[in-house]
């Protein structure tokens, strides 16, 4: 494997769905898959730059496995094309099997062979003959990836059982790089693991492949786990991908209501648009590309509702829930004074009373009852009210 970190994705980190395919190592062309008649793949394309890092985010059941697994060739498209390297490797009659495609697999459980030792583990898939000093190489090779992975040498000798839930992950890593794959599916292995070692285990993951300029593809439920991971994001939607960018723009500016909620916590408002301002129970607010006018819904994080002595707009503790650097506090907004004349008179915006979450450092602020001042940052984004209405 060479060393390649200088191969990651150029800057801007910019979504390969729009970016240049020149350096593309994946695509994926309108890729159906069905199970008897259960239709699980609707149409999928996807474009993964050359060591770039995906990850694939969505509810259980939308597909995301199957998709992983068409990639890794363990199944057949019913339609469509996958191309690796600009080459076809299924679809259109093409059938490249799944140990030509020099892809590595890592599932959810590591999926290590519990009678083998960690070395054995490791070294099932190398090639004596391919290295240099026979069996010593194999060794030396085996103590190489060990290192990689940040486990020491000895535990080569170990049983799987014998390790932790982080280092088997690794161990299973370990093993998935030995095939010196230019691509690693990535499968929820990280799941299984608690919080602390899943945050750790993921960056040591993520900087081992990384630094071997391997793209990767990264299965996951946990959205904070692929927007921290992934140079792009693509979220699946019953078997169809409803979003494909970098994490931050996927975040702020969702393409519609429930990848918005799936992506984190939404406040979400009924607002009034009129050219590119939204106005609500929160003020007048920016919207940026409003794809419609008149009566739309409003999308903040809470975040971007900050608790602030002088803010315009008025709101009453509900009532909040501490979580230690956080509390989430649930406000009634009040009518906002400025909009209290005219446009609610003529039902033009709802007029104040919706309860919305927010989040705050200081538990203290935040009493039942007590009247909290708020100020808005940033832009919202606004889906037709259709795009709600169908939810
Ligand atoms: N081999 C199979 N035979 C029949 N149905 C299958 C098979 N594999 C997957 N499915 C079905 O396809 C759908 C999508 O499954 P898939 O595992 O791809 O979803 P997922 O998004 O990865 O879900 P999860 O997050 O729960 O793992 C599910 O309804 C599942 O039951």
């Amino acid at each position: 494997m060479t060393k390649t970190s200088s191969s990651r994705l150029p800057e801007p980190r910019v979504a390969p769905s729009v970016a240049s395919t020149t350096n593309s190592h994946l695509e994926i062309d309108a890729v159906t898959k069905n199970f008897g008649s259960q239709s699980v793949l609707k149409g999928v394309n996807l474009s993964v730059a050359k060591g770039g890092t995906t990850a694939i985010v969505g509810p259980s059941g939308s597909g995301k496995t199957t998709l992983l697994r068409l990639i890794a060739g363990f199944e057949n498209p019913a339609t469509g094309s996958i191309s690796l390297d600009g080459s076809k490797v299924a679809g259109d009659g093409v059938w490249v099997p799944a140990h030509k495609r020099h892809v590595g697999y890592v599932a959810q459980d590591g999926a290590l062979f519990p009678h083998l030792s960690v070395g054995k583990n490791i070294s099932f898939g190398l090639d004596p003959a391919s290295l240099p000093g026979g069996s010593r190489g194999v060794k030396d090779r085996v103590a190489e990836l060990l290192d990689m992975v940040s486990l020491d040498p000895s535990m080569a000798k170990r049983r799987p059982h014998q390790l932790s839930g982080g280092q088997q992950q690794r161990v299973a890593l370990a093993r998935a790089l030995a095939r010196e794959p230019e691509l690693m599916l990535l499968d929820e292995p990280f799941s299984a693991l608690d919080a602390g070692l899943r945050v750790a285990t993921r960056r040591a993951v993520g900087k081992v492949l990384h630094d071997a300029g391997v793209t990767t593809i990264l299965v996951t439920h946990d959205q904070a786990e692929a927007l921290s991971f992934a140079d792009q994001v693509a979220v699946m939607r019953s078997g169809r991908l409803a979003q494909i960018g970098n994490p931050f723009v996927v975040y702020t500016r969702p393409a519609d209501r429930a990848t918005a909620e799936f992506l984190g916590d939404a406040v979400i408002l009924e607002a009034w648009m009129e050219g590119s301002l939204a106005t609500c129970s929160l003020g007048g607010i920016p919207v940026r590309r409003p794809p419609a006018q008149g009566r739309v819904q409003l999308m903040l994080r809470p975040e971007q509702i900050r608790i602030a002595e002088d803010g315009p707009i008025r709101g009453i503790v509900v009532d909040t829930d501490y979580f230690g650097p956080e509390t989430t506090v649930r406000l009634k907004l009040a009518v906002p004074p400025v909009l209290a004349a005219g446009a609610v008179a003529d039902h033009r915006y709802p007029g104040g009373g919706e309860i919305i979450t927010i989040r705050h450092w200081n538990a203290s602020i935040a009493r039942p009852g007590s009247e909290l001042f708020l100020r808005v940052v940033g832009e919202a984004v606004a889906f037709p009210i259709e795009d709600a209405a169908a939810e």
